[in-house]
């Protein structure tokens, strides 16, 4: 018998914590049973009260202070940390039964989805052994980064690094799709779905170089006014552009965590990533019923 989760990841401020908040309305509203898990130590508002909350275990803010670390620093050592005393998750996790869907709040610490081993060892921990949690990774990234397309292959290549890093079911998500329906064109949105490389060489706000490399920038400053420049910089871009193309694993699901169909959705998708339905016994209440009664038969 396999339990089913969810782990909510991307960069700060991705909308992460809202989109769980999300899922939990919406699971409630179909009346499927969640099991939240907070595993940010520094959050502190929630709309929904946790079931495991990492902060019982430790508290990134005494970290800083006793440890004298800074914000990255500190949250890498209360990772370790819960690695060390893993039983505080894994625990009440084994209580937790098929028909829920586990929802991991993971903090936005980029590092923690790039270089630092640590979340590998958590997913292992959590899909394997006795836990056995059927996973899938969800990655958020804020969508208004497709208004600075090199910010956007940025967030992608992160999210192509934690997939590459975890070897688990995955679901890319743009969020906060309400913030630039308006302003990106539908035609553009879908090949920012795709993560289409070529979206570079069309991009307003840089000049595609001439061959003997004497282009000038865009002659709109307005377009170009605060984003970084220069030759080299386009020229990294590409490169990270076309190391996402060649890889071709990343496409992107579009999330308004406002609306109700858009968290369903995705919610669809993570379950088919997770097997969940199939794992799932009809349930007539008759049957209930039947079982009563012939208990009661037999007892008398
Ligand atoms: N317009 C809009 N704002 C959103 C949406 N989702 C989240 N936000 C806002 O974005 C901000 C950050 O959202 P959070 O859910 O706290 O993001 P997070 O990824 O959990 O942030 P950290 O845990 O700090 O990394 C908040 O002000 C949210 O209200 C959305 O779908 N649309
Ligand atoms: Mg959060």
């Amino acid at each position: 018998m396999s339990k089913f989760g969810t782990l909510v990841m991307g960069p700060a401020g991705a909308g992460k914590s809202t989109f769980c908040t999300a899922m939990i309305q919406h699971l409630q509203n179909n009346k499927r049973p969640c099991y939240y898990v907070n595993l940010d130590p520094a959050a502190e508002d929630f709309a929904y009260e946790p079931d495991i909350d990492i902060k019982e275990l430790i508290n990134l803010e005494d970290v800083m202070e006793e440890m004298s670390l800074g914000p990255n620093g500190g949250l890498i050592y209360c990772f370790e940390y819960l690695l060390d005393n893993l039983d505080f998750l894994t625990d009440p996790l084994q209580e937790v039964t098929e028909d829920y869907l586990i929802i991991f709040d993971m903090p936005g610490q980029i590092e923690l989805y790039t270089h630092v081993p640590i979340l590998p060892r958590l997913v292992q921990t959590l899909t394997r052994g006795s836990l056995n949690i059927s996973m899938c990774a969800a990655y958020l990234l804020e969508s208004t980064f497709v208004l600075d397309r090199p910010k956007f292959f940025a967030g992608t290549l992160s999210a192509m690094s934690a997939m590459l890093m975890l070897e688990m079911p995955h679901v890319n998500i743009l969020s906060k799709m309400d913030l630039v329906k308006d302003s990106v064109a539908k035609r553009d949105l879908k090949r920012f779905v795709q993560a289409d490389a070529n979206l570079l060489d069309d991009d307003d706000a840089y000049t595609v170089r001439n061959a003997d490399g004497a282009g000038k920038r865009d002659a709109n400053p307005a377009a170009t006014e605060n984003i970084m420049a220069g030759e080299s910089f386009n020229r990294l871009n590409k490169a990270v552009a076309q190391l996402i193309d060649e890889f071709s694993m990343v496409s992107f699901l579009k999330l308004n965590a406002q609306d109700e169909d858009s968290v369903g959705s995705i919610v669809s998708y993570i379950d088919d990533a997770i097997q969940y339905h199939e794992a799932q016994e009809p349930k007539e209440p008759k049957d209930d019923f039947d079982t009563e009664v012939i208990e009661s038969a037999m007892d008398r």
